[in-house]
């Protein structure tokens, strides 16, 4: 069935349909990791976005039950050059496709890509349609110029319930923003005690579980569009050591007074290159973000700046000056990607240690 993508700015790309048939609007952002579209797509992070992938052949190693992120994917579309119908891979349990259509994920296969993520470089994110080879263009180029962001994205991806993943040792309360499974497992293989709260619990309901420490998810939007979690760090730093990824760590600054903005185009890839300021150690870093912690803003905070991204100097990593919270911008529990950066979650169990406080709980 032949697809096409309409962008804001006029651009159409003609293609065939994969995956779901539904027709979506989302922002268009472009990622340049080789493999790990699995990943990818079931990462909440991505809710309502169209995902183009630069490297040209995806789903060659077709979908196993191991690498999801989520179990529901809130991706808006992905958008490939070829799509591979015969995956090849000793996990497989079906292709790309199928499962895009079993998660009513629509897609697009058959594009330049390389001409889209130009497109994108030199514009900015831009907005787009997938939709029918019939659609009329100049109509939703006008309705995409007026397309309002949602802002509700959170509160869609966020777990509804508390729940809790046990282990023998220090005791984690998760706050999930559109938390990936990779950061629950990381804490679990090293024995934490894993309480997942939803993204507007109140201080006070994560300091009544009496954790050793509190975990910051990722997730996807603005961080402006959270308020009611920035309010909740504020009445948890100074009280449990805090550690923050990705919307966790711009959460966690703008509840330490810092400001964020949008990036032109975004950081979404498995070989962004970040320097720790202390050491000059530079981890190539797993990347997946469209806004980004405004340095100068860290200036007349708490705020240390710990670690720039060496492409474009942007804020990779901030500590506290006086209390035990520390954040990333980046993905230590990789999925996809490298894990140079894993050890930070080692470095929050002994942040962990050093804060032991009192046995208080039963
Ligand atoms: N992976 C994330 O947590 C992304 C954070 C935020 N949604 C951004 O795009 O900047």
């Amino acid at each position: 069935m032949k697809r096409k993508l309409i962008l804001e700015n006029g651009a159409v790309f003609h293609g065939e349909g994969i995956g779901s048939e539904r027709e979506t609007v989302g922002e268009v952002v472009f990622n340049t990791g080789m493999t790990g579209y699995q990943e990818i797509l079931s990462d909440p992070s991505y809710c309502d976005q169209l995902v183009t992938l630069t490297y040209p052949l995806i789903g060659n190693y077709g979908i196993n039950r191991d690498d999801f992120e989520t179990m529901h994917p809130s991706a808006g579309g992905l958008i490939v050059k070829e799509a591979a119908s015969h995956p090849s891979n000793f996990r497989s349990i079906g292709t790309l496709s199928e499962w895009l259509r079993e998660k009513d994920i629509p897609g697009l296969c058959g594009i330049d890509t390389r001409r889209l993520t130009k497109m994108i470089r030199t514009a900015g994110t831009l907005r787009g349609r997938l939709c029918a080879e019939e659609a009329e263009e100049e109509e939703i180029v006008r309705e995409l110029q007026q397309w309002v962001d949602p802002r509700d994205q959170v509160s869609r991806v966020s777990t509804k319930n508390a729940y809790h993943a046990p282990g023998n040792g220090k005791r984690v309360v998760l706050m999930d923003y559109g938390a990936k499974h990779g950061i629950t497992r990381n804490l679990l293989s090293r024995g934490c005690d894993v309480f997942v709260l939803p993204y507007n619990a109140t201080a006070k309901e994560v300091l009544a579980l009496n954790p050793d420490g509190v975990m910051l998810s990722n997730g996807p939007g603005d961080p402006e569009d959270v308020p009611e979690a920035v309010e909740t760090l504020r009445g948890l730093i100074g009280e449990v050591p805090v550690f923050g990824i990705c919307l966790g760590h711009q959460l966690l600054s703008l509840a330490c007074g810092a400001t964020s903005s949008k990036l032109k185009f975004g950081h979404r890839g498995g070989n962004h290159p970040v320097k720790q300021v202390k050491t000059g150690r530079v981890d190539i870093t797993s990347q997946n973000h469209g806004y980004t912690v405004d340095r100068d803003s860290l200036m007349g905070t708490d705020l240390i700046l710990t670690h720039v991204n060496v492409n474009d100097g942007t804020v990779e990593g901030v500590e506290h000056r006086e209390y035990p919270a520390f954040s990333v911008q980046y993905h230590p529990e990789a999925c996809p990607g490298p894990s140079d950066a894993n050890d930070l979650f080692d470095q929050f169990v002994r942040l962990m240690n050093r804060y032991e406080k009192v046995p208080t709980r039963m």
